[in-house]
């Protein structure tokens, strides 16, 4: 067996940690032969709760987790850790948008961003969960200067299995059939969850439009459905998704520490090149391959009208959060 990594999951005492702790403590996302040291950070105020958490793990007689390290100091938190799931941040509540968030979150991402710069491995994986995501993601990742850039992504994932899942349910195939959805830009209202690319593996590979044959719907349903899923749970459940974004969470890293398969492509947001026309330097969500724990955007996938005025208003969108980040953070 190989030595145990160190990782790190903030917000530890909060609802989507609840599920994620779970998945990573089982193998789920580094493997099932990879041993673990758990640190989970949150704020002193919640110390009592996360001890709870901390007896769950051990309840739950997990033989890949070696250690479990509660603590609300980052000093010990971000200690020589190898990935690192940023999830602590103040949730949205019903009537917000997410860049509502941005005052209150972006000092978070600031600090753990320093954190991480001081005490984490240079070659850790950090995963950006807490809203706004993008940005949050482009912040911390500036506070961390001696961490490559390309190190740091921010979650889309939730989005792309959204959109896997609404096709799936339209055409009535397992949601494993449906590969290459893309979510272009934001996690905010503004992405736009893309099928033109997308396939269904089912009796032969086809299309997803070919198979949906109805364009006007893959245009405005679809699309809106799953630019507002966020708001539709919060309306539902009053709280905002957890476990959908625990799974979300640790498909990503997986993805990041596993590779992706051959042939298929998952979006992520990451630092923006430009490619596709997107603004440079902030936090986009492209469709992406994986090797290696090296992320590649795909390139030259065909952008029509439609998708060109999408890719636009998510990419001003992430421009304009991003000024007003770093002007909280130069406050
Ligand atoms: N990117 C995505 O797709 C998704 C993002 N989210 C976001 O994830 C974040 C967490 O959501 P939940 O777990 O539901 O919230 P929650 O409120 O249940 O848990 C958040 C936890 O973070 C802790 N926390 C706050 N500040 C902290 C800090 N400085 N350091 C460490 N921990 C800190 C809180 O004490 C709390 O225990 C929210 O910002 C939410 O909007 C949620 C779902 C999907
Ligand atoms: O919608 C929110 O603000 C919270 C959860 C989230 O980001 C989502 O469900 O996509």
């Amino acid at each position: 067996m190989p030595e145990p990594i160190r990782v790190v999951i903030t917000g530890a005492a909060g609802q989507i940690a609840y599920s994620l702790i779970y998945l990573i403590g089982n193998g789920d996302v580094f493997g099932k032969d990879q041993p673990l040291i758990l640190s989970l950070l949150d704020i002193p105020p919640m110390m009592d709760v996360l001890n709870g958490v901390v007896m769950e793990i051990y309840d739950c007689a997990l033989p890949l987790v070696r250690e479990v390290i509660p603590t609300a100091d980052p000093a010990v938190a971000f200690k020589d850790v190898e990935a690192a799931f940023l999830v602590g941040a103040m949730p949205r509540k019903q009537g917000m948008e997410r860049k509502d968030l941005l005052s209150a979150n972006v000092k978070i991402f600031k600090a753990q961003g320093e954190a991480l710069d001081k005490f984490a491995k240079k070659t850790v994986q950090v995963l950006v969960v807490g809203n706004p995501a993008n940005t949050n993601a482009l912040i911390c990742s500036k506070y961390a200067p001696s961490i490559p850039r390309e190190n740091f992504s921010a979650m889309t994932r939730l989005d792309q299995n959204r959109a896997q899942s609404q096709i799936a349910v339209r055409l009535n195939v397992p949601v494993d059939k449906v590969k290459n959805v893309i979510i272009w830009g934001n996690h905010s209202s503004t992405q736009f969850p893309d099928a033109r690319h997308a396939i269904v593996e089912s009796g032969g590979t086809v299309s997803a439009e070919s198979a949906i044959k109805d364009n006007t719907w893959l245009t405005t349903e679809f699309v809106k459905t799953v630019q507002t899923r966020g708001a539709a749970v919060i309306a539902a459940r009053k709280m905002s998704s957890a476990m959908s974004a625990a799974k979300a969470a640790g498909d990503h890293m997986r993805d990041i520490w596993l590779g992706t398969p051959s042939g298929q492509h998952v979006s992520m947001g990451v630092i923006s090149d430009g490619s596709y026309g997107a603004p440079k330097d902030v936090i986009f969500s492209f469709p992406v391959t994986i090797q290696n724990r090296k992320w590649t955007i795909v390139k030259d996938l065909p952008i029509n009208d439609f998708a060109r005025n999408m890719l636009d208003a998510t990419g001003k969108e992430l421009e304009e959060e991003r000024q007003e980040a770093l002007a909280v953070c130069e406050n």
